[in-house]
């Protein structure tokens, strides 16, 4: 089923556990995430970043945003699970447009680089606009650090608990990404990895909505030693592990976002492919590999959130 984001969010936020969402460019990864969930009869949001949909569309913003749709949906339609696509952080209106025209289940505005004041002042805008098509939003108060594609930050600033509750009270949002120490890509953490737990229990206190926790990705030593084996460089890759994400969820996180982890394993399985069978040149038989990985990532991430049997 094609839900909306809302819906499977609230219901986590009940009952104490987290769906994972994970980021998609292609029709490989999406078959794999939906084929796991459903062996895991949970359920999953489907997002994609505006990145992605500018690739997807080859440079055309609406045609990328509908291709995704129809593509989420003919999936979701077919098999008996809660199924959503979410647009990961927007922060250009074009994509938020495309995204809300074309039928996205929700949408995501990151204007969490901006000053407390903009940013809730942006959100409120988008939360109105959204809401009259129906569509739930997400946003981000706080910067993560690290670098990827257009989401940087220079340093962590994590979020004010008191700035949270009057930003969600304000802005009417749905689901709030509070910044507490991660950032996205493969190099979080030099040494052990560090949370701010006391910060996310008073958010979640005040504001008392689904949190989110971007930046979320273990980056499995498997697939990290696997892809290295294999001739990739991913010298100090470092993630949250599994069991600092189970604590994020007990004290309210409800959405887990996840890229970076089925791009390590899908990469690990296709140079491992490649290297082991020179002759091959059928991209249905050397994505297989990663593909396979990145349906175990999938199923992992749903049992360890909770999500599993949860449909
Ligand atoms: O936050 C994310 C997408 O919004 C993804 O984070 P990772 O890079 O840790 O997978
Ligand atoms: O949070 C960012 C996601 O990992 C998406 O990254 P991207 O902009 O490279 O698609
Ligand atoms: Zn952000
Ligand atoms: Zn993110």
């Amino acid at each position: 089923m094609y839900v909306s984001t809302k819906e499977i969010l609230n219901k986590a936020s009940k009952e104490f556990y987290a769906v994972p969402a994970f980021n998609i460019n292609n029709l490989e990864f999406l078959m794999k995430i939906i084929e796991g969930a459903v062996e895991k009869n949970a359920p999953v949001i489907i997002e994609t970043s505006e990145g992605a949909i500018k690739y997807a569309g080859n440079g055309d913003i609406y045609r990328g945003a509908r291709l995704f749709v129809k593509m989420v949906r003919e999936f979701a339609e077919t098999v008996n699970i809660p199924i959503a696509l979410h647009l990961d952080h927007g922060k250009h209106m074009e994509f938020i447009a495309a995204a809300i025209r074309a039928g996205y289940s929700s949408v995501m505005i990151d204007a969490s680089h901006e000053p407390f004041k903009e940013n809730l002042k942006i959100t409120k805008e988008v939360v109105k606009w959204a809401h009259a098509s129906g569509i739930s939003v997400e946003a981000e108060l706080g910067q993560l650090a690290g670098i990827e594609d257009n989401v940087s930050a220079e340093k962590n600033v994590l979020i004010d608990p008191e700035e949270a509750k009057i930003f969600v009270e304000e802005t009417g949002v749905d689901f709030l990404a509070p910044a507490i120490g991660t950032s996205h890509g493969a190099f979080k953490f030099k040494g052990e990895a560090k949370l701010d737990f006391e910060r996310l229990k008073r958010v979640k206190e005040l504001t008392g909505i689904p949190l989110v926790l971007h930046g979320a990705s273990s980056v499995p030593e498997k697939y990290v030693k696997l892809a290295e084996e294999f001739e990739a460089n991913l010298g100090g890759a470092k993630g949250v592990p599994a069991e600092e994400i189970k604590k994020c969820v007990k004290l309210g996180i409800n959405k887990v976002n996840t890229d970076t982890d089925l791009r390590i394993a899908f990469v690990a399985g296709l140079r491992k492919h490649l290297k082991e069978n020179p002759k091959e040149f059928d991209p249905r038989k050397y994505f297989k590999e990663g593909m396979n990985f990145v349906k175990e990532v999938v199923m992992d991430r749903l049992e360890f959130l909770g999500a599993a049997g949860k449909a």
